[in-house]
């Protein structure tokens, strides 16, 4: 809010529209505990009504409304939708959710009318697929994997997700806190466990490949737990988590060969705990620890969830920004609200302003000759009948 502040002049403070869009973390809020997410917005609500600027409202996205926008905010950087070309998926990893978008000549919604967002954007209708995971969220992910290595309720576990020399106390109240794990809760578990890491990447890419159900599919084809999604189809882009994990992990080239992604993954996650902290001092220690989880994570979600191939998955480019603002679904999400991307093409002027000033002086020019040669052919005429003028 201080940088808002000062990025907008003071004058204009009071016209500049405010609003508040919430995602994936108040949604399970929301589920878990109405009251206190109510409250939460009270709280929000009442700060923001304080703010100079014109407050216009807070609520929780739906999944589908966070891929849309998410998709919206990378087209209308990249200058797609006002030029009508071929548009860039999507995919947004959150902590709580995560989510993909694109558009697929080879879907109209007819299979899974719930993954359809239909836009009209700048004369362009667009048929967008769109899902969002929730509780697949690299947070929530690692609690699922959690909690499916502690079901039988143990004091300590083996973690090949976590560095070697990697140790911690983990409440079991506290882990299974949240509603994508609480059903799973052991009946019967000691106050905590113990984690150690083993810093193993095959093993965790097994752990982590388990929350993933492949099992059933009503549709034509799937993604994992019965999700309907099409073939993909084109360039996509992903952003938040993939960018925060994938580029500390220097991992950011998805042209490299998917066994040299492997083969750094493997020689990350066996990397001792104490190396880690000595090499990075000034990372977040939760951060750090949950890297070679979350590299794993991204890498199962992205082929074996979604089915990019060794083939398929350098169409990915992992952003951050574009032309400098953020990738994420908050700028889609304030274009929408504000009309500013409009549904027709604005009236195109026949010509561009370069035409205009060139046909102006070239008429110019052609009515110059023009009275010239005029005045040129009456004066010749004057001056071969002299007696006329007399
Ligand atoms: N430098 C950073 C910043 C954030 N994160 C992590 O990136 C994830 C995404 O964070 P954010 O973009 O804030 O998404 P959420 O608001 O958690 O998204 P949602 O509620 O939709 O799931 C979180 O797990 C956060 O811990 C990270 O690893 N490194």
């Amino acid at each position: 809010m201080l940088k808002a502040r000062e990025a907008v002049p003071s004058s204009r403070h009071g016209e500049t529209p405010l609003y508040l869009g919430a995602t994936a973390g108040m949604r399970l809020l929301n589920i878990e505990n109405a009251s206190a997410s109510d409250a939460v917005f009270q709280a929000v609500e009442a700060a923001l009504h304080s703010s100079p600027f014109s407050f216009r409202g807070a609520r929780i996205l739906s999944g589908q409304e966070e891929g849309a926008f998410g998709w919206v905010t990378v087209n209308y950087l990249d200058d797609r939708l006002t030029q009508g070309q071929e548009t860039t998926g999507a995919l947004d990893l959150g902590g709580a959710s995560t989510q993909i978008s694109f558009v697929s000549a080879r879907f109209d919604g007819t299979e899974s009318p719930d993954n359809l967002m239909n836009f009209r954007l700048y004369g362009n209708d667009y048929n967008l697929y769109t899902h969002s995971y929730l509780c697949y969220g690299k947070d929530q992910a690692l609690r699922k994997m959690l909690a499916l290595q502690t079901a039988s309720g143990p004091t300590s576990l083996s973690d090949p997700c976590f560095h070697p020399g990697y140790i911690r106390t983990r409440d079991y109240s506290e882990l299974y806190a949240s509603p994508c794990v609480a059903r799973s809760k052991p009946q019967a578990s000691p106050r905590n466990f113990t984690l150690k890491g083993t810093g193993d990447f095959d093993s965790c890419r097994t752990a982590v490949k388990k929350i993933f159900d492949f099992s059933k599919c009503n549709f034509s084809r799937c993604s994992f737990n019965g999700v309907f999604q099409p073939e993909l189809q084109g360039s996509f882009g992903a952003f938040s988590a993939y960018y925060f994990v994938l580029d500390f992990l220097n991992l950011t080239d998805t042209a490299a060969p998917m066994e040299t992604i492997k083969d750094k993954l493997r020689e990350y996650c066996a990397t001792p705990w104490a190396d880690m902290q000595r090499q990075h001092p000034s990372t977040k220690v939760k951060y750090l620890a949950e890297y070679c989880f979350s590299g794993t994570y991204i890498l199962t979600l992205l082929t074996e969830g979604y089915n990019f191939t060794a083939d398929t998955f350098k169409d990915i480019t992992i952003i951050r920004k574009i032309k400098g603002s953020d990738a994420g679904w908050t700028l889609g999400y304030m274009l929408n609200l504000t009309n500013m991307v409009p549904a027709e093409a604005p009236d195109a002027p026949p010509l561009p302003h370069a035409g205009y000033v060139s046909v102006m002086v070239l008429t110019g020019l052609l009515l110059g000759v023009l009275l010239l040669f005029i005045t040129y052919t009456l004066s010749k005429t004057q001056c071969s009948n002299p007696h006329k003028i007399v």
